[in-house]
């Protein structure tokens, strides 16, 4: 490695400091990474990554269940279709908890191993330990052992993630009071669970957990599941959630979380009680940045204790950067990825586009999934103008018919006037895939009429997509 090369340390290997220590690499920089728990940070090994395969396990066990309303019978095979039995009908399927989680964790592993391969193929240098800035350029490595070592480099990113914000009055015992980070231990299926915070996270653990065959009730402290959410998209997912014998609580405040032998007591602010067999706490995360030495050398945080940085990573030091979950950007690994990679062009004098986050797409990975992208509801109730919108339910489409879709919509914004499509949702099973078709037409600021005349497949969902757009644009208002 040329050691004249512009030299660059990480602390942090989740989506922000890993994409980041890549791209570095291949502009020619000498990049060392430092991490504590294991590469793929936590979006790899706790959050994103082991909660959608979860998912994907509640989501199969599903697909059995109604296998036969489909027409689908299993039977063992004597050669003769007339005298067939059965086998499995009115079948309930079971999940062998134990083995779903070993999945998902050797899931995480092996995404985490391929992350350190690629990472070592492009030079990196990883440091297993925990970094703290000692200067605007130097940074102190402590390994698990104790043994300390001190790294110098021209640019510095920080990319230390969040955890799970825990109430004093509901503290983890690691068994049945649980974050989200440590649930993937459990072995059998709890009977009950109780879900507080119906945020993204507590949403999506309720839908996987409500999906492997637990009785769940999903605590809201708001007036509605996913309260940051398009206000259409949550009232049909509550609805789902009810259909399937979820109990939502909503207007419910969680005051503490107690254990009783075998019990969980939630006690609400209003004095009731609900009592299940385990709980997970999602009431959200806080920065991981206490004890990274940032008072020390003047790099500015929010009351929060979020790294401010600006839409080229910058922090309020020069040559310091910040990516991710630490910093006050939407808490998204697409997200962390971008900033990571936009720091280091940045840093390394390469052409650098500004973040934008007017065209992010994000989906919710429940059943039906929630797909969003650019302007919705929450910048119209903030006030955007001249902001056309058209909501087309799923049911009527031929295709959602044959797969048995009865909920869900396309919401397509345009611009009034240009009919300039700047947003959208999507609320339909693989919503995370249909919304790349809006996201598209958002990035590139297609109309509705380029939109409305693209090709779509028939019978298709995404005929609704298209359909949307016919219909925006020939709307008056
Ligand atoms: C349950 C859940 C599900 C999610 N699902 C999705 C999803 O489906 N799609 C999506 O886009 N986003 C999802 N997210 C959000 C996503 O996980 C985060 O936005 C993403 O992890 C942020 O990446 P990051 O690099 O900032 O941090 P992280 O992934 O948290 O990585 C930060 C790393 O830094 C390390 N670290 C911290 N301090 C130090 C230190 N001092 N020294 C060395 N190492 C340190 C940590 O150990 C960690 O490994 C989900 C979040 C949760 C909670
Ligand atoms: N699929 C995904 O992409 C995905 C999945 C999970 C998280 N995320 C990211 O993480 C972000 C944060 O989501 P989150 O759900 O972890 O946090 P959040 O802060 O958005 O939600 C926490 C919820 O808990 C509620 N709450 C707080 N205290 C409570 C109490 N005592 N009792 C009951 N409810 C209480 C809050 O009102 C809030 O609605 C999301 O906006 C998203 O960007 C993304």
């Amino acid at each position: 490695m040329d050691s004249s090369a512009p030299s660059v340390i990480i602390i942090g290997g989740g989506p922000g400091g890993y994409e980041a220590a890549l791209t570095a690499a291949a502009a020619g920089a000498r990049v060392t990474l430092v991490e504590e728990i294991g590469l793929g940070g936590a979006s790899v090994l706790t959050d994103c990554v082991p909660s959608k395969a979860l998912i994907t396990t509640a989501e199969f066990k599903a697909r059995f269940e109604f296998a036969e309303k489909m027409g689908v019978e299993f039977s063992e095979d004597d050669g003769d279709p007339a005298t067939h039995e059965p086998l499995l009908e009115g079948v309930e399927a079971h999940i062998d908890l134990a083995g779903a989680n070993r999945r998902v964790m050797d899931l995480a592993a092996a995404q985490s191993r391929d992350i350190r391969a690629a990472l070592e193929e492009e030079g990196v240098r990883v440091l297993d330990g925990r970094g703290r800035l000692l200067a605007k350029d130097t940074v102190e490595v402590t390994a698990a052992d104790g043994s300390t070592q001190t790294v110098q480099a021209q640019t510095v990113l920080l990319s230390t993630g969040a955890s799970p914000r825990v109430l004093p009055s509901a503290q983890p015992d690691g068994e049945r009071i649980l974050t989200w980070q440590q649930i993937w231990g459990l072995t059998e299926l709890p009977e009950k669970m109780i879900v507080v915070g119906s945020g993204v996270t507590g949403t999506e653990f309720a839908h996987a957990y409500l999906g492997l065959g637990c009785e769940v009730v999903l605590v809201s402290s708001r007036d509605r599941v996913l309260p940051g959410e398009d206000a259409d998209a949550a009232e049909c997912l509550e609805e789902v959630f009810r259909d399937r014998g979820m109990q939502v609580m909503n207007g419910s405040r969680a005051e503490s979380v107690e254990r009783r032998g075998d019990e969980v007591v939630v006690t609400l602010t209003d004095g009731r009680t609900v009592t299940g067999s385990h709980c997970i706490m999602a009431v959200g995360s806080v920065p991981n940045t206490d004890d990274l030495g940032l008072e020390e050398v003047g790099v500015a945080t929010s009351d929060s204790g979020h790294i401010l940085a600006d839409k080229v990573s910058r922090t309020s030091v020069r040559g310091i950067y910040a990516a991710g979950d630490c910093t006050a950007v939407m808490p998204l690994a697409s997200v962390a990825a971008m900033q990571g990679r936009i720091a280091m062009s940045h840093a390394l004098g390469e052409a650098v586009q500004p973040l934008r986050l007017g065209a992010v797409s994000s989906n919710i990975f429940t059943d039906p999934e929630v797909a969003t992208v650019g302007v919705g509801q929450k910048e119209l109730r903030e006030g955007a103008q001249g902001i056309n919108e058209i909501m087309l339910p799923l049911a009527p489409n031929p295709r959602a018919k044959m797969r048995n879709v009865h909920h869900g919509f396309v919401k397509l914004f345009a611009t009034q006037g240009a009919d300039v499509v700047v947003g959208g949702v999507v609320v339909a099973p693989s919503a995370s895939e249909l919304i790349y078709s809006i996201a598209l037409a958002v990035q590139h600021r297609l109309t509705v009429d380029q939109v409305a005349q693209t090709f779509t497949v028939y019978p298709s969902m995404s005929g609704s997509i298209a359909e949307a757009a016919r219909r925006l644009h020939t709307r008056e208002d």
